[in-house]
């Protein structure tokens, strides 16, 4: 039942070039036939590059290089296009930053279980989520019955308890939970939220360029983008467990973007456009990136939200430190002008990150469930 083979990764510099986005043609018209890039999912060859998650290699762009989003943009749609996801490195991100964040996910899961349950999970999406406390529904690929075998502790934009949004009980504005006896760890969480908040709103201008979009397009949207920093704990599988004990179910995220660690531990696969899964390679210091329900929904389906599930066979205990990142809590996704056309009219009317997250948390609602600990938080 595990997955097929590894994905080949494929740098950047040796992959065939995606068609570089067309201004002039978007620029004639949206809805004119064949204007936006509808005509590049066409593209043949498209399902023969599948397998290859490429990988983008920031260091142009963070050294100001002028072109570099021109170079950038087009390896991104490949992404996005092909297998839905990409890696990045040359992040600017400390390694030992990385560690430290890991090492903190450990210590916090050894703590002992009323420590983790002083913090309970909320209707924001944050706080602790105990072992088998959620089952995939909503956003499961295939049926879900069985709760996921992992335990997670959840974190958002850390706000002041006297923050208007805290006080008004705005919904996902929580003031932050920290563990009361674990000294160092909520540096540590701030500071890898800090470096992931950075690192995805440099990735936001390859979005724009990936969709024939100005550059700053993306910009006045992500403004003090919505985040989750879910710190993932899942214990070894018995190689006894039911095949359908998933630690983590098979599931889209719900972001626009997920930004994960690479992980020593393996466990990761993810299902291609033409249904295989694979292993999901590790490449040491690089970041694994993907998209989930809110970037297909915005690029009109242009844009891949790749399933992937999670079993932890490995013999080890297994964490995760996934950043899951969104636009602006006010934001509006209306479908992306260039990703409209004739033959692909807009499938979703405009919506928020709160008019998604909503539906889709009373949508995963486990009804079964321990009182605050019902909701499958993939990607929240
Ligand atoms: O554990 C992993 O490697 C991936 C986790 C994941 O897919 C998620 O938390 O949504
Ligand atoms: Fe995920």
């Amino acid at each position: 039942m595990r997955a097929g083979g590894a994905a080949a990764v494929m740098p950047a510099e040796t992959a065939p070039r995606a068609r570089p986005p067309q201004q002039g043609r978007l620029a004639r018209g949206l809805h004119a036939p064949g204007a936006g890039i509808g005509w590049r999912l066409a593209m043949p060859g498209r399902l023969r590059m599948a397998d290859e998650i490429p990988v983008l290699d920031l260091a142009p762009l963070l050294r100001g290089e002028r072109d570099a989003l021109d170079r950038l943009g087009p390896q991104l749609y490949r992404a996005f296009t092909g297998v839905g996801f990409y890696f990045i490195r040359n992040t600017g991100v400390p390694d030992a930053l990385v560690e430290a964040a890991f090492a903190a996910a450990a210590r916090f899961h050894a703590q002992p279980l009323d420590a983790k349950l002083a913090m309970p999970f909320s209707v924001h999406n944050q706080g602790y989520l105990p072992m088998r406390g959620n089952t995939s529904r909503m956003n499961a690929v295939d049926g879900v019955k069985k709760p996921n075998a992992n335990e997670a502790v959840f974190f958002k934009r850390e706000l002041p308890p006297d923050h208007p949004d805290v006080l008004a009980g705005k919904r996902f504005r929580p003031a932050n939970q920290w563990p009361a006896d674990l000294p160092g760890f909520r540096d540590v969480a701030l500071d890898y939220i800090a470096a992931m908040e950075g690192l995805g709103r440099r990735l936001v201008p390859i979005y724009a360029a990936a969709l024939g979009l100005p550059h700053d397009w993306f910009d006045d949207k992500f403004r003090e983008p919505m985040f989750t920093l879910r710190m993932t704990h899942y214990p070894q599988q018995e190689p006894t467990a039911p095949a359908d004990e998933w630690g983590l179910a098979p599931h889209a995220d719900t972001s626009f973007m997920t930004i994960l660690a690479q992980n020593k531990v393996p466990g990761l696969s993810i299902r291609l456009p033409d249904a295989r899964w694979i292993d999901a390679p590790a490449l040491d210091g690089h970041f694994l990136v993907n998209g989930g329900m809110m970037l297909r929904r915005w690029t009109n389906h242009a844009f891949l939200a790749t399933p992937h599930r999670v079993t932890n066979r490995s013999g080890q205990e297994r964490y995760a430190i996934p950043f899951f990142m969104d636009c602006d809590y006010d934001a509006v996704m209306a479908p992306i002008p260039t990703c409209v056309t004739a033959d692909n009219p807009p499938r979703y009317p405009p919506f928020t990150y709160l008019e998604f997250m909503t539906e889709y948390s009373g949508a995963n609602y486990d009804q079964r469930g321990r009182s605050a600990a019902g909701v499958a938080l993939q990607g929240a």
